[in-house]
């Protein structure tokens, strides 16, 4: 597996109101990674720890303060114009938690996904109708749903439609930023399921996002610790979670809820 994405020297600082003013605050700091073509790599830590502003900054919704990020051999900045926001679309999409806040509640998903294809693909309709259909199937959803909206579905069909949406432009890297958090557990596996699947279906890279690390077990190969906005430490995923080296992950990893588990034992993750 070769590079897909190179990130050296991150930083995001936002300006934010303090008692004496405007003070900077450090999201992301000094970060550099790599993430291999094909692979799935999980961004883990606490809240705070600047995981869902390393998502953003990869999928172009927001600018770092310094440090570059590669896409490919090319250097990925914010799209500014819709050109390049298009062309961005068509190499990396994201998946929320809750994607219902991105989705018009009473557009049919199959007019919403032909929409997108459309917009990348206009001419063949024919050729648009049998891909939504594909698209339906690749996610497990029936033809039945070309016709319902995603105030009508569950959280999972509504995570599934939010998949079909990530690979409608069969991108190479796809960031998922919690995407199974609000799922109950077995829905969550069912998903989890499906992006393994898909992954090697179609050959797609994953940046995933999650404070979970039995989730992360089941779909990273990789796996990446942040504390304060800094890289702790990176490995293979059973590796990291099963002989962390650093005190932090260690920690990280006490702090999981076991059979037996009790609030008052629970292990406090600041040091
Ligand atoms: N737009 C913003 N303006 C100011 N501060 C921000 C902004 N976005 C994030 N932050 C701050 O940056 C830090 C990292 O936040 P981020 O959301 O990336 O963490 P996280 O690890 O994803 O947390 P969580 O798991 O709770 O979502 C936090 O201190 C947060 O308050």
């Amino acid at each position: 597996m070769t590079g897909l994405l190179e990130v050296r020297n991150l930083r995001k600082a936002f300006q934010v109101k303090g008692a004496d003013g405007l003070e900077e605050l450090v999201a992301l700091e000094d970060l550099s990674f790599d993430l291999a073509r094909g692979s799935s790599l999980a961004v883990v830590g606490e809240s705070g720890s600047g995981k869902t502003t390393l998502a953003r900054i990869i999928a172009g919704l927001q600018p770092a303060t310094s440090g570059s990020v590669t896409f490919d051999g090319k250097p990925l900045a914010p799209p500014r114009r819709l050109v390049d926001r298009i062309a961005r679309a068509r190499e990396i999409q994201m998946v929320f938690q809750d994607p219902f806040g991105s989705l018009d509640p009473i557009q049919r998903l199959g007019s919403s996904l032909e929409e997108i294809l459309n917009l990348h693909y206009p001419g063949d309709r024919a050729w648009r109708r049998r891909r939504v259909d594909e698209l339906l199937e690749q996610v497990g959803l029936s033809q039945e749903f070309r016709e319902r909206t995603p105030r009508s579905l569950s959280g999972g069909q509504r995570q599934r439609f939010a998949i079909a949406k990530a690979i409608a432009l069969e991108p190479r890297l796809i960031v998922l930023d919690e995407c199974v958090s609000a799922l109950d557990v077995s829905v969550q596996a069912q998903v989890l399921n499906l992006l393994s699947d898909l992954r090697q279906a179609l050959g797609i890279s994953y940046l995933f996002v999650s404070h979970d690390l039995a989730v992360v077990r089941q779909v990273c190969d990789q796996c990446l610790v942040m504390q304060f906005g800094k890289l702790v430490e990176m490995g293979p995923t059973q590796l990291v979670l099963n002989a962390p080296q650093e005190p932090y992950t260690k920690s990280l990893l006490a702090a999981v809820p076991r059979p037996g588990w009790r609030p008052s034992k629970r292990t406090q993750v600041h040091q």
